[in-house]
């Protein structure tokens, strides 16, 4: 991992091992990471047993930097098997990684799964997919994924990201630059806490034209109780729409987000957990191999109960239809 002077959480030997167990166990019972009722019980079972040394390390996100990287699992090469050519093919590929992702995103909170997007999994395969290189989605390659939050697009969006690395043979970066590092002058901040524009859905999601009612206009920035928070897509955002103050705001806004900007390259099993409601996240481009080494992340998605990032008007959104499903019952 290059990430210069970014938080690091090692988690001990002892906790790794008993992570692992934890996983192996659910899976040798399913032989399937895909969720089922009773899979997501067994999973919120083992992760309240999982011991304080792991709960420590999952504890919340503690600095500016709006992230942090779990460090001391282990993701073995000739284990996990060739990297899928696509999501679609994934299936249980290292789906005990899967589980563990899962189990550890259920210590933190509670997993979001999506019914539009990777076939309703709560644990994601990042995979560069062909014919696919040039999108705006986690299957692209050669193009820069740009700082976005992810799915804003949705109220019931993820608090937390989880990105859990397989395999990195190229040292590919993921980008992350935390709203609370950002310079932006009083009048700057007031623009953007006005609801201009909407953030339409993205690429990844498959029926989102059935939704009804118009695209709601949603803030960029929010001050919340707990500081400055963001809700930021440009790539999705009809900035065409808003007048030349917004729009001028808005790539002050994007610029400093360029300026903070940190590159995180993971190595296999390290895990990179980011605050969906301070960090906007991306990728740098890179010519992807398709021949099985490929760069490979798994990902989750985690709702912190009780949490209070979000403006009230996010509860009225219709999310175009969309369903974030909870892994367990609140
Ligand atoms: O590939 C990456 O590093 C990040 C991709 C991404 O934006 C995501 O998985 O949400
Ligand atoms: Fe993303």
């Amino acid at each position: 991992m290059s990430t210069g002077a970014l938080p690091v959480r090692p988690l001990d030997a002892a906790s790794v091992h008993e992570l692992r167990r934890a996983a192996e166990r659910i899976l040798a019972e399913f032989r399937t990471s895909a969720a089922s009722p009773a899979l997501l019980e067994r999973v919120a079972g083992a992760a309240k047993a999982l011991g304080p040394a792991i709960r420590h390390q999952c504890r919340p996100v503690d600095t500016d930097d709006g992230l942090y990287v779990l460090r001391g699992l282990t993701a073995d090469d000739a284990e996990a098997g060739p990297t899928p050519a696509s999501w679609a093919t994934a299936g249980d590929s290292a789906a005990v990684h899967d589980i563990e992702l899962l189990l550890l995103a259920t210590v933190m909170g509670n997993p979001i799964a999506w019914e539009g997007q990777q076939e309703g999994r709560f644990v994601h395969n990042i995979v560069p997919a062909t014919g696919h290189e040039q999108e705006q989605t986690g299957a692209s390659s050669s193009v820069l994924l740009s700082p976005h939050t992810e799915d804003a697009f949705h109220p019931g969006r993820a608090h937390l990201l989880m990105l859990g690395c397989m395999r990195n043979r190229d040292n590919i970066a993921t980008t992350a630059a935390s709203v609370r590092k950002v310079r932006l002058g009083d009048a700057d901040i007031a623009e953007l806490c006005r609801p201009v524009l909407p953030i339409l859905p993205d690429d990844a999601y498959t029926k989102t034209q059935c939704f009804g009612g118009p695209p709601p206009s949603v803030p960029t920035l929010w001050q919340s109780e707990d500081g400055l928070t963001l809700r930021f897509d440009p790539a999705y955002t009809p900035l065409e729409q808003a007048a030349s103050a917004y729009r001028a705001a808005y790539a002050r806004l994007e610029a400093e987000l360029a300026r903070v900007s940190v590159v995180v390259s993971l190595s296999p099993g390290e895990v990179l957990v980011v605050d969906n409601d301070l960090v906007v996240h991306g990728r740098v481009p890179f010519k992807a191999r398709y021949d099985g080494t490929d760069r490979w992340l798994k990902r989750a998605s985690v709702r912190v109960p009780g949490r209070r990032t979000r403006p009230a008007a996010e509860a009225i959104e219709h999310g175009y239809g969309q369903t974030a499903v909870e892994a367990h019952g609140v």
